[in-house]
């Protein structure tokens, strides 16, 4: 099965934040939201709980729209059923499920072997939606452990933020770096993409990037803004050792000649780079008036001696240009006043999804700020995003390219 699967797919590579979008990896949102009660969804990183039918309807039109423009549209479910089908890839899914501190020896023996008995598309939604104590059959273990939890709490989490697949896995160039997650809440879902980059027919001869490296990096403070030029954010989410550490691994690889460490303020509306800047041309950006002047840029560079040489800190817009060997990185200036800056920022208006240069996925309820795109000629594909939004991510959050064509 490998060999036709491997011709009929482009190989994986993206160097650029705009090239034409070729293929990507998105998760249509399943049974991990309907978990989401509210006495959780603060600790599972959602502001609100959301209406899941209409949440997957507006998936759905989001692939559609991708789709039009000759996207390949991955789903997570089924890389992740795919690659369950190994039963080596089909053990290690199994066993990132149990968490023996949390349900003890007895049980943790119990429930793997239980686990060991699902199919792939069984196993595949006990990792993505989790399990309860009262959905874990009865005959498995009767431990104290089992008896004193409540039937609803966890014997496995489940991860609603699988939705923003571009945090946990980032491809820069032909090499694939799998995200070491901040927050506990995500923690596991690295673990699943591990698996479908390592079993996955269609991406079993990527090389890694970044390889064992445990700082802190998430795929929302990473912008490839040119060929060989990346931006890193460091924040909530990329700590200063994680971006020191992808840029090292970086430069050994030959991906980049330059990273700008970015760093942006620790605040959930700022999490992400990508939540006040996203790039929506060649030379063009859309970014929150409210940093426009005040970011700045720590220049990385590969020295001599196989080190890292740090500049800066120097004003992000002009380490960008240079970097990338531009004139200016232009700003489309939403203009907006700073209470409809603030709103449309918060709802994601700056984390657009480019499919082309100038060419960008957009939510439509930022009316303002997409007007302002459209006026600086910029296209912009509008999609609903009223339930997706509710765990704060946009277009951009929600999409892992894996193959952009070159610029
Ligand atoms: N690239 C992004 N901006 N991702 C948004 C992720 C949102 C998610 N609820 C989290 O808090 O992790």
């Amino acid at each position: 099965m490998t060999a036709p699967d491997l011709e009929v797919h482009e190989q994986p590579r993206v160097e650029s934040e705009v090239g034409p979008l070729r293929a990507v990896l998105l998760h249509r949102p399943g049974d991990e939201l309907k978990r989401l009660t509210p006495r959780n969804n603060d600790q599972l990183l959602f502001d609100s709980i959301p209406w899941v039918d209409r949440a997957q309807e507006e998936h759905d039109a989001f692939s559609e729209t991708l789709r039009s423009r000759d996207v390949d549209v991955l789903l997570l479910v089924d890389a992740l059923v795919a690659a369950l089908g190994d039963e080596r890839a089909h053990a290690a899914a199994a066993d990132t499920a149990v968490d023996r501190r949390r349900v003890g020896h007895e049980l943790a023996d119990a429930l793997s072997s239980h686990l060991s008995t699902l199919t792939p598309t069984g196993l595949a939604d006990v990792l993505m939606a989790g399990m309860t104590f009262e959905e874990l059959p009865a005959a498995e273990g009767a431990s104290l452990v089992r008896k004193m939890h409540h039937p609803h709490d966890f014997v496995v989490d489940p991860l609603p933020n699988l939705l923003f697949t571009r945090d946990s896995s980032v491809w820069i160039g032909n090499r694939v770096a799998i995200a070491s997650l901040a927050m506990p809440a995500r923690n596991r879902e690295t673990a699943l993409l591990d698996l479908i980059y390592a079993y996955h027919p269609r991406f079993r001869s990527a090389g890694r990037a970044y390889g064992a490296h445990s700082a802190p990096v998430e795929g929302g403070d990473v912008l490839l803004l040119a060929p060989g030029v990346m931006a890193i954010g460091v924040g909530e989410r990329t700590s200063p050792a994680g971006a020191e550490s992808l840029a090292r691994s970086a430069f050994a690889d030959g991906l980049a000649h330059t990273v700008l460490a970015v760093p942006i303020a620790q605040d959930r509306a700022t999490m992400h780079l990508d939540t006040v800047c996203t790039m929506v041309d060649r030379d063009a950006v859309v970014m929150y008036p409210a940093v426009r002047d005040t970011l700045v840029a720590y220049p990385l560079q590969p020295d001599d001696a196989k080190g890292v040489r740090v500049a800066g800190p120097v004003p992000f817009l002009e380490a960008a240009a240079t970097a990338m060997g531009i004139d200016r990185l232009r700003v489309i200036d939403t203009g907006l006043d700073p209470v409809t800056a603030e709103r449309e920022q918060w709802d994601d208006g700056n984390n657009t999804l480019a499919v082309g240069p100038g060419v960008v996925v957009a939510y439509e309820r930022n009316v303002e700020t997409n007007e302002r795109l459209e006026e600086a000629g910029i296209e912009v594909l509008r999609i609903r995003g009223s339930e997706l939004g509710s765990g704060r991510g946009g277009p951009r959050c929600m999409s892992c390219p894996i193959v952009r064509a070159q610029l």
